[in-house]
């Protein structure tokens, strides 16, 4: 049976997450990954994945978009990456976003500080043989989890990876470079 995904496709790198999800399911015959922009887009969606961006901005156009309630509604698993893992948060410590609560966490905006803003590191993420190429830019962290929440991995500045239920989320990019351990293990998580 085929997985149907959907990207958020409001601002951010929407193409790179169609591209990542639909090479990891590549072997699922059946399987669609194509964008979201209203409600109706979501419907009979296995998962959906919120894309790095700028998360005010995002927060702004989901608003605009009517989209707040069905996302908050969303029975799938949620594939969150960066600004995604602002958004999927329950708290944030900018008041111009308005958090979906799909993930209980406190999330911080920009934790690196102007001066370091992007990195590239190996990162040790529970669950993985290997450490992962983590691709950081202008990247927030979690500084705290609640109940039901896993965390993966973490940096000096904080938490950079978290599981929660058929949820993930993360403060860097596995949507960019070719190493798609992260999605199959998020599909594997939703046990389909
Ligand atoms: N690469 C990113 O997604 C950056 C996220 C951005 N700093 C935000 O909080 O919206």
């Amino acid at each position: 049976m085929g997985v149907k995904v959907g990207v958020l496709a409001l601002q951010g790198d929407v193409a790179e997450h169609i591209a990542a999800f639909r090479e990891a399911l590549i072997d699922r015959p059946g399987s669609t990954v194509g964008p979201v922009r209203h409600a109706e887009d979501l419907a009979d969606l296995d998962a959906l994945a919120i894309p790095g961006g700028e998360s005010t901005t995002i927060s702004r156009l989901i608003e605009k978009n009517g989209l707040y309630e069905p996302l908050v509604g969303f029975e799938g698993g949620i594939f969150a990456t960066c600004a995604g893992m602002v958004l999927a948060a329950d708290r944030v410590d900018d008041p111009r976003v308005r958090t979906l609560a799909l993930i209980p966490m406190h999330v911080a905006r920009n934790a690196f500080g102007r001066q370091v803003d992007s990195r590239e590191t190996l990162l040790d993420v529970a669950g993985l043989a290997e450490p992962f190429r983590a691709v950081f830019i202008r990247a927030p962290v979690a500084t705290e989890v609640g109940p039901g929440a896993e965390v993966l991995a973490r940096i000096p500045e904080g938490i950079a990876a978290v599981r929660c239920g058929r949820h993930m989320a993360f403060a860097f990019h596995p949507e960019l470079g070719e190493d798609l351990r992260l999605h199959r293990t998020f599909l594997e998580g939703l046990g389909i």
